[in-house]
């Protein structure tokens, strides 16, 4: 599927997501997870944010990928783990098709699954998540984007 299907862009600051984490953990902190499940990569920096509210230092990976940049392409399973997720706390940034939730559910079919933002067709994929976004709109993360110059407003009026 290509990046057509994305008309809007939905842009977090890193003070944004720090924020979510943290509403986000307010929702967690009554439960004892035995420790993290990271999806590689958006996931880990939402786990490592999560552990620190939550006082966990245990945290395994499930890598993954399954976009190139916004194409999305078949899924790469690099590595799994040996557990089923009893007891743990699952955690990716973001579930837009579902299609990654899909495959790691069935991998951890037991394990509590969180992502910071969710679109429509996955969000019946994962038991919690913070945000809500319409499926056409791309979320940018910032550890995708810079601190960039903008010109005046008057001097691209000029153009
Ligand atoms: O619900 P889906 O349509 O499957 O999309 C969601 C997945 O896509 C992104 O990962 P990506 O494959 O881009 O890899 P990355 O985490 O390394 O950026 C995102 O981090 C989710 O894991
Ligand atoms: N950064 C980013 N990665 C994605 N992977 C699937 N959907 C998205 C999205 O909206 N933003
Ligand atoms: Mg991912």
């Amino acid at each position: 599927m290509s990046s057509e299907r994305y008309h809007q862009h939905f842009t977090i600051s890193w003070d944004q997501l720090h924020r979510d984490v943290r509403q986000l953990c307010h929702q967690l902190i009554e439960r004892d997870f035995k420790g993290i499940v990271a999806i590689t990569r958006g996931g880990l920096i939402p786990a490592a944010l999560i552990a620190r509210e939550l006082n966990i230092r245990l945290i395994d990976t499930v890598c993954i990928k399954s976009y190139d940049h916004m194409d999305q392409g078949g899924l790469d399973i690099m590595k799994g783990v040996d557990h089923d997720g009893d007891g743990w706390l699952l955690v990716d940034d973001l579930v837009d098709t579902g299609k990654t939730a899909r495959a790691v559910r069935e991998m951890l079919p037991k394990a509590h699954f969180v992502t910071m933002y969710a679109k429509p067709e996955g969000r019946p994929l994962v038991d919690q998540y913070l945000t809500e976004v319409a499926q056409q709109c791309w979320i940018q993360f910032p550890w995708d984007m810079g601190i960039a110059y903008v010109e005046p407003l008057a001097d691209q009026l000029k153009k």
